[in-house]
């Protein structure tokens, strides 16, 4: 079965509790190039900050996902393309590999044919998200890659995530998540901030995703990473 992701090259990852520059628009953010938007972060995201970025995103071409950090910033919108669900598979306790989900399935009524998830691995301490799931980011590339393929083989993720959230990780063990994957889509995101970042690691994976750079250079700088994704 053939998923959206398996044509991407970049995803852009839109923090709805961060702002964009200064002049900047939600036009802008579409059309950069980005072959679909991301909307989550970590940290004080709510449903109301998630509706206003769906919302300004809604009217424009480019495939938009949610990508909830807890069940309870969850919105029901028909501008979404769907949900990305992410599984921290280096968590350092249940609750946000399945616990959260089955709180989740337990007060909601999903639409499961819009339902997808992404698994996780984890790699920057410093990154809220590891902190919040408390994962063990002390890993080497064969933990890695032995990850992502417990991820495809065993779990049957179509999408695994290698995780460097504000930092530029090491290309070694994106390579090595890469290659033990037959068939799952490999996410990496972390650090890209220009075209040679971005066509460095577009190179080890399959998809590239940007986040802070959109908020903190803007769409100029964004549109040049969609540029070294696309040369990769
Ligand atoms: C079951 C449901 C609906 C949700 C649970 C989903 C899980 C397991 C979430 C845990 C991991 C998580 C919080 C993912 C959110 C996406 C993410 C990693 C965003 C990037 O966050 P950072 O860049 O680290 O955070 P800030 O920018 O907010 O500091
Ligand atoms: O913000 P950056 O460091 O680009 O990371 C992107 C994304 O992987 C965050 O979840
Ligand atoms: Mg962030």
């Amino acid at each position: 079965m053939s998923n959206p992701w398996d044509d991407w090259d970049h995803v852009l990852k839109v923090d709805p509790d961060k702002e964009l520059r200064d002049g900047e628009t939600f036009e802008d953010v579409c059309r950069t190039g980005t072959d679909a938007i991301e909307i989550g972060g970590t940290l004080d995201v709510t449903a109301e900050k998630m509706t206003r970025v769906v919302d300004a995103a809604a009217e424009y071409d480019v495939p938009l996902y949610q990508e909830p950090s807890n069940p309870g910033v969850v919105i029901d919108s028909p501008a979404l393309d769907g949900y990305l669900i992410p599984t921290v598979f280096n968590a350092g306790g249940p609750f946000w590999i399945t616990g959260a989900h089955k709180e989740w399935v337990r007060i909601d009524d999903l639409d499961w044919s819009r339902t997808h998830t992404e698994a996780y691995i984890v790699l920057n301490p410093e990154a809220s998200v590891a902190q919040l799931t408390e994962a063990n980011c002390d890993l080497a590339a064969d933990d890695v890659a032995a990850y992502a393929k417990v991820a495809e083989r065993m779990f049957g993720q179509e999408i695994v995530y290698v995780e460097y959230s504000g930092m530029f990780g090491d290309p070694e063990k994106v390579a090595a998540a890469h290659d033990a994957l037959d068939d799952a889509t490999l996410f990496y995101g972390g650090g890209i901030h220009d075209y040679e970042s971005a066509n460095e690691m577009a190179a080890h994976s399959d998809v590239i995703v940007v986040g802070d750079l959109l908020h903190d250079e803007g769409v100029d700088a964004v549109r040049e990473t969609v540029k070294g994704a696309k040369d990769a």
